[in-house]
């Protein structure tokens, strides 16, 4: 047996993971904000969950992931001011708040397709989960954490003794610095539940509820719709660095207030793709590129996952095209090797059990990548090591099996010569198809006669 020890941010230690409800795993990732497209810092994140998961499979478990998409509420400042993003986007964009949230939801599912990241099981909109926010919040009401300003119902952050547990917040210090202008809030830690529609204002998404017209604020979605699919204590909750001082601080506080749980059992955080050294990448800098971007460029988006598998999620990432770039030509060697080995045998043992140790050690992929090398350079039989890397691709998710050699451009006159000796073939000329053979050889070609007709490619050292 070999455990699987994971980085619990809520504890800050390396901890054994176990199922709480064996043999599935409930595992909750914060989704994108679909106001914009997803850049590739976002994506380094989602990458990050993508290799957890595929991690939770290679160990047996079967693993239950949901994730938000964010439609509605996420302010352009986290102190709960601001506009909200999608309605910003939405003028920006000349477009509804509704059309640019499924516009971008789809760009979002392309990307994650490129990157062969899996699908999770359930996609949740908060837009469609609106009841169940409201419930929510009435629930944090009725066990007494709320006070209503002009502007929302907000959460008292001073009535919840382990508020800030997980950033590790220094409450006082926080209220003794506390500058800035808080509004009506009573402490600068609390935040929005549910934001009244500004009077002189129609907004695009709005609702009623008990507490009159408005929308619910970013934070409630997720506890909302996670305690709907995967109950108010789960496995994994995941998301970028970003997240845990306010974001997840947050969700954790809800959670607690209505249920008296943590929410979840393991808290998981990926650190941040930087264009330069200190420069978080951030759609709101504008300084950001997208999967898009390296496609213009000429990349193949698996590079970026590549490129991502050499780091360790747990350290920030620089971002630079020199880095892709020898990416991009390990995933070439790497593929052209898998390629070149044939049909599969049995898998290596040994290399099995090695890389379940590196990758059970919290997601160590720069050491798996390693191993990886090891393997290719190992004196092993080709179909041996085919078997072997078939099998870390579980986990790698660089699609290896599906990969082909792009398409080679035959020379008209070879493809000539080819036809000639089809001819000569029908006709039982042997020894004319013989000779049209050896021109094309001598060419540098090869023709292999398949059920489908002969094919073309150029021999190996031309
Ligand atoms: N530079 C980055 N590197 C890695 N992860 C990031 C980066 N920026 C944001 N994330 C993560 O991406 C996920 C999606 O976040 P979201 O769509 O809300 O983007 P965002 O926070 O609005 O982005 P931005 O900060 O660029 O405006 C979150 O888990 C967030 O923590
Ligand atoms: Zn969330």
């Amino acid at each position: 047996m070999t455990p699987l020890v994971l980085y619990d941010t809520y504890t800050r230690t390396l901890r054994e993971f176990q199922p709480l409800n064996p043999p599935e795993v409930g595992m909750y990732t914060c989704g994108p904000t679909v106001y914009d497209y997803a850049h590739i810092g976002n994506l380094r994140t989602y990458i990050f969950e993508d290799i957890l998961k595929r991690v939770l499979l290679y160990n047996g478990f079967s693993v239950k992931h949901v994730m938000n998409i964010t439609d509605v509420g996420h302010l352009t400042s986290d102190a709960d001011t601001g506009e909200d993003k999608m309605e910003a986007g939405a003028r920006r964009a000349g477009k509804t708040a509704w059309e640019i949230a499924e516009y971008y939801t789809e760009e979002f599912r392309k990307d994650l397709k490129r990157l062969n990241i899996l699908e999770p099981t359930i996609w949740c909109r908060a837009t469609d989960h609106i009841q169940e926010q409201i419930d929510f919040i009435r629930c944090i009401e009725e066990m007494g954490y709320t006070y209503r300003t002009s502007d929302g119902i907000y959460f008292d952050t001073s009535k919840l003794p382990s508020y800030g547990y997980l950033g590790r917040l220094d409450i006082e210090g926080l209220q003794a610095g506390a500058r800035i202008d808080m509004g009506e809030k009573r402490h600068p830690t609390d935040f929005a539940l549910w934001k009244f529609s500004p009077k002189d204002q129609k907004r695009q998404m709005e609702w009623d509820s008990p507490w009159g017209v408005g929308f619910p604020g970013w934070h409630i979605e997720c506890s909302a719709m996670s305690a709907k699919y995967l109950g108010p204590f789960f496995d994994i909750h995941c998301g970028g660095e970003d997240h845990i001082t306010v974001h997840h601080t947050n969700e954790i506080a809800q959670t607690e207030a209505c249920y008296g749980t943590r929410l979840a059992n393991f808290w998981l955080h990926g650190y941040f793709l930087q264009l330069d050294e200190g420069v978080k990448m951030s759609k709101s800098s504008g300084k950001f590129l997208r999967v898009e971007s390296l496609i213009e460029e000429g990349y193949d988006p698996l590079a970026y996952r590549m490129f991502c598998l050499n780091a360790i999620y747990r350290q920030k990432l620089n971002f630079t095209w020199d880095g892709l770039d020898g990416a991009a030509k390990s995933l070439d060697r790497l593929r052209n090797a898998f390629y070149e080995w044939g049909a599969p045998g049995e898998p290596d043992p040994a290399y099995l059990q090695k890389f379940l140790e590196v990758i059970n050690d919290d997601l160590n992929m720069p050491r798996a990548m390693a191993l990886t090398w090891d393997l290719v350079r190992s004196d092993l039989p080709n179909e041996v090591k085919k078997a072997t890397l078939l099998d870390f691709d579980r986990v790698l998710g660089l699609d290896l099996a599906n990969w082909q050699p792009p398409e080679e451009v035959i020379p008209d006159e070879i493809l000539r010569l080819v036809e000639l000796r089809q001819q000569a073939r029908a006709e039982k000329r042997w020894q004319d198809a013989d000779t049209l053979r050896n021109q094309i050889a001598a060419a540098g070609y090869e023709v292999m006669d398949t059920p489908q007709g002969p094919k073309v490619k150029r021999r190996r050292g031309s």
